[in-house]
């Protein structure tokens, strides 16, 4: 039957890793993966998505062993309508022990209104890039280092972890080129502030692996290496080369979207981010452990494009289906 076969490719192709291989000495043997779908790929949605899909949906990638679900975002519903629901989001899902379920907080308010609904960690999204600031949060770069000053002090006292984004690490939609210089001044920046993780996000995919290299060596002499994510978007097919190069650099922490879905509103452009299926696929292949269970996460994509109308983005789940 085609779910045995489906099973017995998915494991064929997920070896153990080879430690005489000099190619894999320094890959991590443990990869953390931050399923951002139900924010970062729903956001984008022109139909607003039923709530009860979106709770499914992170119950079942909770099922699937992913270690931290972005849920939502508390930012405001005039400029993401789809994330309105953030609330009945948060007390609607089933938490999992040991699961994190991190928000997006733009501002104080945000960060209030996350913990009032329950939220146990947030996110704070900056970037390297004056003119995406502007359009995305509505300020400069300068003015979103201000405000996130407020949330991250708040949430110490709170003892509620924060996460920092920066967008545009590798290019940007309404500037071209970035300068590594600046991203790394920004993470520098949230880093200081307490963020325990700073996540480098490729917002429109037009990074390659040559200007991943140039600005992860940048970026990790302010930020130790163990405290930097890759967030890469697939518009260009090179998330996955980046994301491999990131990892022989040392980066542990790799975002994800499932099924492929999303993009940033404020980001012309931008498609889905790399998808969490493919990750998975190739981080077992080189004997990296995730705790991820890939028939899963492959069975959450096909119930949330199914609820969109979808076909899949990801490359592993397409050709599963054709098994
Ligand atoms: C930041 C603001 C709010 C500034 O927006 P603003 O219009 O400058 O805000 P304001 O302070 O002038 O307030 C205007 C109104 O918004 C309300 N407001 C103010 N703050 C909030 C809040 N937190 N939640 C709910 N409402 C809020 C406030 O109460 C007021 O309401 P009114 O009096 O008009 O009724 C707005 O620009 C915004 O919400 N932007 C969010 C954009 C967004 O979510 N983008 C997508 C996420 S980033 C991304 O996808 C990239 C990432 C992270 O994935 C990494 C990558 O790929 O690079």
């Amino acid at each position: 039957n085609s779910g045995l076969r489906k099973s017995f490719m998915l494991n064929t192709f997920c070896s153990k890793r080879n430690v005489g291989s000099s190619a894999w000495k320094a890959l991590p043997e443990r990869v953390k993966i931050v399923e951002v779908g139900p924010r970062d790929g729903l956001q984008n949605e022109k139909t607003v998505v039923p709530t009860e899909v979106k709770i499914h949906l992170i119950d079942m990638l909770s099922e699937a062993g992913l270690p931290v679900i972005e849920a939502t975002s508390f930012v405001s519903p005039k400029w993401v309508p789809q994330m309105a629901d953030q609330v009945e989001v948060m007390k609607g899902i089933r938490r999992r022990p040991g699961v994190a379920y991190p928000v997006l907080t733009p501002n104080l308010k945000g960060f209030q209104e996350a913990v009032k609904a329950g939220a146990a960690e947030v996110a704070i999204f900056g970037a390297a890039s004056e003119l995406f600031s502007k359009k995305n949060i509505n300020c400069s770069v300068e003015e979103s280092l201000q405000r996130f000053e407020e949330v991250t002090k708040a949430a110490k006292e709170a003892g509620v972890p924060v996460r920092g984004y920066v967008s545009c690490v590798l290019g940007c939609p309404y500037e071209g080129k970035v300068s590594p210089d600046k991203v790394a001044q920004v993470a520098k920046r949230l880093y200081s502030m307490g963020c325990y993780e700073i996540s480098l996000g490729d917002t429109t995919g037009v990074g390659t692996p040559g200007g991943m290299t140039e600005m992860l060596e940048v970026v990790s002499r302010e930020v130790p290496v163990t405290a930097l994510a890759v967030h890469c978007h697939d518009t260009y097919g090179q998330a996955l080369a980046n994301i491999l190069i990131a990892l022989q650099m040392g980066v542990s922490v790799v975002d994800s979207s499932v099924a492929g879905l999303g993009g940033c509103p404020y980001a012309q452009g931008a498609s889905g981010n790399v998808a969490t299926e493919d990750v998975v696929y190739m981080l077992h292949g080189l004997g990296i452990q995730t705790g991820v269970d890939l028939t899963k996460v492959m069975d959450a994509g096909a119930f949330i494009c199914r609820s969109l109308n979808r076909k899949t983005s990801s490359k592993v789940a397409q050709a599963s289906c054709k098994l």
